[in-house]
């Protein structure tokens, strides 16, 4: 079991250590669990699917990398496949605050680079702040999205956030998580196209500059993350983040990174390329480079 897990770990109700042990002992645990993982560690622990969710938060708050604020926040997003996906906040010493991602923009970001159509849930240790449910207005479920905060009684998004700004202000009908792409040709080595298919896939309706990053860590191992973009601009999420996101969730670190590669078009009145140097360069990776889309 990864050591992050250890402490939480041995705090679970005994049947739910005993289901998990299993699926935590594998070699890289993908901090999500499939619905047929989910249904099988119910019928072990006889808990139903709320109060499963609920005990598995402090594991997604293991993941948390809060070097700032020393606050750590778990999130468990769960799609209409029945998967679960942890998510956790991560702070970057060394740039801006802004750099921050939130758990649960790390929860649904993680969610849909694993190919979730769409969430029916969040459940998280903490209210979600204004940040956080405002960048989930921006999903394709909508102002149903069920918010499940411990010691409150079950709500959607709606009722978090009255009278929301939202996409439709902008006449944007695309959602995050809605299939999108924007059909750039896949070329280069793996790593450029990991970046490039990342590309494809982001959101961005707004400035119409859609961008993927690719990380290769030095096992070859790669994850790819999409930006996301929201319709209140502040809270969109830079491919960079979705990319840590993805390696942190996964138990590597970011010594771990062999090098990046950024893909985003030369003519889009936006660019991810002098953040994604700064915040990669206070990880202490400078091997970044970059693919122009056209
Ligand atoms: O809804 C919230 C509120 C805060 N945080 C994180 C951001 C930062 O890392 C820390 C302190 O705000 O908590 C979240 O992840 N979600
Ligand atoms: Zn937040």
């Amino acid at each position: 079991m990864h050591p992050r897990f250890q402490n939480v770990f041995a705090q679970l109700p005994a049947s739910l250590q005993a289901a998990l042990r299993p699926l935590l002992s594998v070699n890289a645990f993908p901090a999500m669990l499939s619905a047929a993982e989910g249904v099988s560690l119910r019928q072990q622990t006889g808990m139903d699917e709320a109060t499963l969710t609920f005990s598995l938060l402090p594991l997604a708050a293991a993941c948390a990398r809060p070097s700032i604020s020393r606050f750590q926040v778990g999130a468990i997003a769960r799609g209409v496949s029945g998967n679960l996906y942890f998510g956790a906040n991560m702070e970057f010493p060394g740039t801006t605050l802004q750099q921050t991602l939130h758990a649960e923009q790390s929860a649904v970001s993680h969610a849909w680079l694993r190919g979730e159509k769409q969430l029916t849930a969040i459940t998280v240790n903490y209210t979600p702040c204004g940040h956080c449910r405002q960048f989930m207005n921006e999903l394709n479920s909508g102002t149903r999205l069920l918010i499940n905060l411990p010691g409150r009684p079950p709500s959607t998004l709606g009722d978090y956030l009255p009278d929301a700004f939202g996409p439709g202000d902008l006449n944007i009908k695309t959602r995050l998580l809605d299939e999108e792409c924007h059909r750039f040709t896949l070329q280069g080595d793996t790593l450029t196209q990991a970046a490039i298919a990342a590309a494809n896939r982001s959101h961005a309706p707004y400035s119409n500059a859609p961008s993927g990053m690719a990380l290769e860590m030095k096992d070859g191992t790669i994850f790819s993350g999409s930006y996301a973009e929201n319709a209140a601009y502040n809270p969109s999420l830079p491919p960079l983040q979705a990319a840590l996101n993805l390696a942190y969730l996964s138990g590597y670190e970011s010594q771990d990174i062999l090098r990046a590669l950024l893909a985003e078009r030369p003519d889009a009145p936006l660019t991810q390329w002098e953040t994604s140097v700064a915040v990669l360069r206070s990880l202490n990776c400078r091997s970044i480079d970059r693919v122009l889309l056209n």
